[in-house]
């Protein structure tokens, strides 16, 4: 379990990480989530003791990092693959590790094996690729058999089998009682790996709940349906007091809509559907939604303004009643 209260950092005038409360559970994958800058990788580092905090505490079962007698076998965190020193071969590298952490030889051959470089563990490993540095900085996170497993951005760099790989490896983990801990920027790859979510924006926590909950608060819900009689089943809709959105494109749309209940009232009119499909949210844009306001670096977009009275009173946007968590 790892344990953060009211964890604090800044540099100078730039609060990286602002008082920040919550804990990572074992026994599920925890998504850690955040736009550029938003203080990630400090809250990880601080994590580590490679980061000193301004205020507050952070603790990993119980314990600061510095007090952990043999800190790679209470966790293992991969925060940066390239942080290795480049000249040993990964099998020298693991080796090393090992020997100051009091973990045996034979298990660098088992970690080794597990990520799949067995066949290259002779070979320096500033010759490795991007992907193979990502193997063999898990493989250093595994080496000591920890009960917690933190991870900054493990899929970078790897392919579809081994983002494949990964995902797997991280559920195993969990699924065997353990604490994993990952950042990523992919949210498709989240969607999938994580079973609850820290989002952070400007270093402040800004949600902490299931992968489900976080959805469902952060995003709109609604039917699309398409029918070749448009007019019959709006004044069908209208009749049982379902509120409809005409889309320009010939779609119409109710927000939060029972699916089987219209369905069931078209076929009561014989009216027919061509589309009857209820739609979520991605975690992306659900992300995108609640993060809006943290971004610290804007891309300048060369999409050209509208007319002025358009910009100064813009209509109701999609989303704008979309809610907190
Ligand atoms: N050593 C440092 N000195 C000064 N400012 C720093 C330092 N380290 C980080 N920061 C600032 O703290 C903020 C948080 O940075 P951090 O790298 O933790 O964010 P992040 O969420 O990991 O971002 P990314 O997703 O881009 O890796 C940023 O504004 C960054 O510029």
């Amino acid at each position: 379990m790892i344990e953060l209260s009211g964890l604090t950092k800044r540099y100078g005038e730039k609060v990286a990480v602002n008082n920040l409360t919550f804990t990572v559970r074992p026994g599920i994958v925890t998504g850690f989530l955040g736009p550029n800058g938003a203080g990630k990788s400090t809250t990880m580092r601080m994590l580590l003791g490679l980061d000193r905090p301004t205020a507050g505490d952070v603790r990993i079962d119980g314990q600061h990092y510095d007090r952990l007698k043999d800190p790679l076998t209470y966790i293992g965190a991969l925060l940066d693959a390239k942080a290795m020193h480049g000249g040993r071969s990964a099998f020298n590298h693991l080796l090393c590790l090992a020997q100051s952490n009091g973990i045996p030889r034979s298990r660098v051959h088992e970690v080794l094996d597990t990520v799949g470089l067995t066949s290259v563990a002779g070979k320096k490993a500033k010759g490795f690729s991007l992907g193979m540095g990502q193997r063999l900085g898990i493989a250093g996170a595994l080496l000591g058999d920890p009960r917690i497993l933190m991870f900054d951005e493990p899929v970078n760099g790897l392919d579809p089998e081994g983002i494949h790989w990964i995902r797997n490896l991280m559920k195993s983990l969990a699924a065997q009682g353990r604490t994993v801990f990952v950042s990523s920027h992919l949210m498709s790859e989240m969607a999938l790996t994580a079973d609850h979510l820290v989002v952070i924006g400007q270093g402040r926590l800004l949600a902490d709940t299931s992968m489900a909950d976080f959805i469902a608060q952060n995003s709109r819900s609604y039917v699309r349906i398409r029918t070749p009689q448009r007019e019959r089943l709006l004044d069908v809709l209208h009749g049982a007091g379902i509120l409809v959105v005409e889309t320009g494109s010939g779609v119409l749309e109710v927000d939060g809509g029972k699916s089987e209940h219209i369905g069931e009232l078209a076929a009561q009119h014989q009216i027919v559907l061509h589309e009857l499909s209820p739609q979520r949210a991605s975690l992306e844009e659900a992300f995108m939604q609640l993060t809006a306001e943290s971004v610290e670096y804007h891309a300048h977009t060369d999409t050209p303004p509208g007319p002025p009275e358009q910009l100064e009173q813009p209509g109701p946007q999609w989303g704008d009643d979309w809610t907190r968590s």
